[in-house]
């Protein structure tokens, strides 16, 4: 697992990160969320020792990364998926990590099968695609079969079918019992990949919950009614004590009660229903909202 502690990082009078402290457990994708700027990459960069804290640490399985005996063994990372040497064969790359990190030669095919590179195996880096420098990074990521996995932006430049391959990838690495952290902007995407968020915003923690728990908190739920007679739903919620407004459509949105409660309340009120729906604001919504105050830059309204 990964354990960051009261970390943080100054670039001159710019707090990076900022006294940050989360967990990142076993079996599961845990995705890293915030705006531009917010801190993700250089938390990424100071798990993986390739940035001194300021302050705080981070552990890698309980150990500091430049203290870890096998590091690729210990934790994989795709952090830029250019960082390659173009001239190289997309074997050639792999087989020049696994040497140098006393990882056998077999894993080379294995993971390079793994990722659906083998037919380009002995074709060089230069002439390949951002989808496929991607699959190569992921590639050297898997190599030293790690517990541990951090990806920068995997999905970023991908189509939609690699975008899905990433997410099984990543769903089946947390299965297997792997702790995976993985960051991205695609919020669609990390609904549908990460049981778990850790949002931060200008270096701070701004929550550490469940996914479901997240959306929960800060996607308002509400419920969607229409009436037969909407003036008549109209006269009631407002005569009520119910915290309701006006949508279009002579549709009402409810807050704070089930939709059996409302149910039951617009029947004793003669009011007949066309629609109880229950809603809840997406992944996107709910996280556009709690980091308003933490977006670096912003367009403003002409
Ligand atoms: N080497 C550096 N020197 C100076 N400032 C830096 C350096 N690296 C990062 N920063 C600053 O630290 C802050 C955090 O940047 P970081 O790249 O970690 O954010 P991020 O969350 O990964 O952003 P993005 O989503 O845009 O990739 C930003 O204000 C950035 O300008």
């Amino acid at each position: 697992m990964i354990r960051v502690q009261d970390l943080s990082k100054s670039y001159g009078e710019t707090r990076a990160v900022d006294g940050l402290s989360f967990e990142v457990r076993p079996g599961s994708v845990t995705g890293f969320l915030g705006p531009n700027g917010a801190g993700k990459t250089t938390t990424m960069r100071m798990i993986l020792g390739l940035d001194r804290p300021t302050a705080g640490q981070a552990l890698v399985n309980g150990t500091p990364y430049a203290e870890l005996a096998d590091p690729l063994r210990q934790v994989g990372a795709l952090l830029d998926a250019h960082a390659v040497h173009g001239g190289r064969t997309a074997r050639g790359h792999l087989l020049c990590l696994a040497r140098s990190n006393g990882i056998p030669d077999r894993r080379v095919a294995e993971v390079l099968a793994q990722v659906g590179l083998a037919e380009v195996a002995r074709k060089r880096v230069k002439g390949f695609s951002l989808g496929m420098r991607q699959r190569l990074g992921v590639a050297a990521a898997l190599l030293g079969d790690p517990p541990v996995l951090l990806l920068d932006e995997p999905v970023n430049g991908l189509d939609p079918e690699g975008i899905r391959w990433i997410r099984t990838l990543l769903r089946g690495l947390a299965a297997e019992g792997r702790a995976v952290l993985v960051s991205s902007h695609l919020m669609s995407e990390m609904a549908l990949t990460a049981d778990h968020l850790v949002v931060i915003g200008r270096g701070r923690l701004l929550a550490d919950a469940s996914t479901a728990d997240f959306i929960a908190e800060h996607g308002r739920p509400r419920l969607r009614v229409r009436a037969v007679d909407p003036e008549k739903l109209t006269r009631l919620l407002s005569g009520s004590e119910l915290t309701a407004e006006p949508v279009a459509d002579g549709a009402w949105e409810v807050t704070g009660v089930t939709g059996e409660e409302f149910a039951r309340f617009a029947a004793d009120h003669r009011v007949v229903l066309y629609e109880i729906a229950a809603q809840q604001d997406s992944l996107e919504e709910a996280f556009m909202r709690m980091t308003a105050d933490s977006v670096e830059y912003r367009a403003v309204a002409a």
